[in-house]
């Protein structure tokens, strides 16, 4: 089992929210807290340091995070906005510990035990992926830091999906078809608006 000081956590929160307006989406007001103080919620305690991956408002995230990290910028490439597995593999290279767990800023539903879940479920894997029954999250995973190297050389092969470079690792999936609600996302204002009211109106039940 991974202890908890060998295990750093990494909210991905560096993508350029084209669908909401070009908003940065993990400060986005949701059920009375930024989106990724949800996600802060999920994690904190349960790993050793806590990063999250930002291109912008480093100031706005450093409240809610032990460090925030920028995408690295690839020797000779133009930087910008080049998809979560760039998120990813700057947290590889971030933290300071053997495992690095990622999620995501705009899910704020995700369970309560994930990462004792995802510590559980890895076994003597290099790569978890959360699976909610029916698709797999590959931004929800739980990864060995030492693939650093091997993810500087796909990258630098031009791939940026995050499921590829996944495939060619030895990596299982982590069954969470209990809680499919979990993982809901939100990408535009009005998933923002109905995810708000359905999950704010049964939290409001359970508490009744
Ligand atoms: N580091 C980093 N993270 C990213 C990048 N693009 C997306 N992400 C993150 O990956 C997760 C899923 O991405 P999306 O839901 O597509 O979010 P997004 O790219 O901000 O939104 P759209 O522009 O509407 O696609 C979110 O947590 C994003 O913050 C990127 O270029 N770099
Ligand atoms: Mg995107």
């Amino acid at each position: 089992m991974i202890p908890t000081h060998e295990l750093t956590g990494m909210i991905l929160a560096g993508g350029e929210g084209r669908r909401m307006g070009g908003r940065d989406k993990g400060l986005e007001p949701f059920a009375g807290l930024p989106l990724v103080g949800h996600v802060v919620k999920r994690l904190e305690g349960q790993v050793g340091e806590l990063l999250i991956n930002a291109n912008r408002n480093a100031d706005a995230y450093r409240f809610f995070a032990d460090r925030v990290i920028a995408d690295l910028v690839m020797d000779g490439a133009e930087g910008g906005f080049k998809g979560p597995l760039m998120g990813i593999y700057s947290g590889l290279r971030a933290a300071k510990t053997p495992w690095l767990l990622v999620a995501p800023c705009d899910s704020p539903a995700l369970p309560d035990d994930l990462v004792a879940r995802m510590i559980k479920g890895i076994g003597h894997h290099d790569i978890a992926v959360a699976f909610d029954g029916e698709r797999l999250h590959p931004v929800v995973a739980l990864l060995r830091t030492s693939l650093a190297d091997d993810l500087a050389a796909t990258l630098a092969e031009g791939e940026r999906k995050i499921d590829r470079w996944y495939a060619r690792h030895d990596w299982c999936r982590v069954d969470m078809s209990d809680c499919t609600d979990a993982f809901a996302n939100l990408n535009t204002e009005e998933e923002k608006l109905r995810l708000e009211t359905t999950l704010f109106n049964s939290s409001a039940k359970e508490a009744r």
